[in-house]
């Protein structure tokens, strides 16, 4: 089997190849997500702003603004720890180094306790919950505290029947995983 950073590499091209595809099946999973319990019961979401490989999550923050739910971004934070923060509207938030819009830290603006968390990733397993994410361990870290609902979008592209990488103890498993 490949380690993590291979597998994280190779999957990372893919993802670049097929990023019309993944925009293409976004609003067909933001409309999963949308009738899920979970969403509905929920007053505050986390979720984040997506890249151009990723599923959009521009649907997401607008449908919850729309259903006056709070909408919660990370920022990162130094020990590979994430803080979440209200949404201060895209207007002002703040491009990170690593070209993530994100909200500016103000301490009062903080909850890390989200209603919904909605996890971002490369790779998922839709029949356990594996995922493998961007490799700095920022939501394995966050979620290891989290003990409410967990949601992945996961278009075809990251979708695998079993994982082509090691499985490891920190490594959390989704809850939900929604699927093209
Ligand atoms: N749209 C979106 N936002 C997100 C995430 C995500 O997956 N998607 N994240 C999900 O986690 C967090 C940011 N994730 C990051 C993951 C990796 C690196 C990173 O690899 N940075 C350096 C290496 C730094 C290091 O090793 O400490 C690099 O690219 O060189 C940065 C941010 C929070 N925001
Ligand atoms: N709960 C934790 N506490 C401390 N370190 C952790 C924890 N979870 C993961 N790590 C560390 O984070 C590093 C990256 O983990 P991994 O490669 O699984 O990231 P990932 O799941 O792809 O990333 P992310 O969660 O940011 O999307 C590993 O070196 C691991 O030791």
């Amino acid at each position: 089997m490949q380690t993590k950073p291979e597998f994280r590499k190779a999957q990372l091209k893919r993802l670049n190849d097929a990023a019309k595809q993944t925009q293409a099946e976004s609003a067909g999973l933001v409309a999963q997500l949308l009738a899920l319990p979970q969403w509905h019961s929920a007053r505050t979401i986390a979720t984040t702003v997506s890249g151009p490989i990723e599923v959009t999550t521009g649907g997401i923050i607008e449908a919850a603004q729309q259903a006056g739910k709070t909408v919660l971004l990370p920022r990162v934070m130094p020990h590979r720890q994430m803080a979440f923060l209200k949404d201060p509207g895209s207007a002002n938030r703040v491009t990170s180094k690593f070209g993530i819009p994100e909200p500016p830290y103000v301490e009062a603006a903080v909850d890390q306790h989200p209603d919904l968390v909605i996890v971002p990733g490369v790779a998922f397993v839709p029949a356990t919950g594996a995922r493998i994410g961007f490799g700095a361990g920022y939501y394995d870290r966050f979620l290891a505290k989290y003990d409410g609902p967990t949601v992945a979008l996961v278009p075809s592209v990251m979708n695998f029947a079993a994982p082509a990488w090691p499985v490891e103890a920190f490594d959390v498993l989704i809850q939900t995983l929604l699927t093209v």
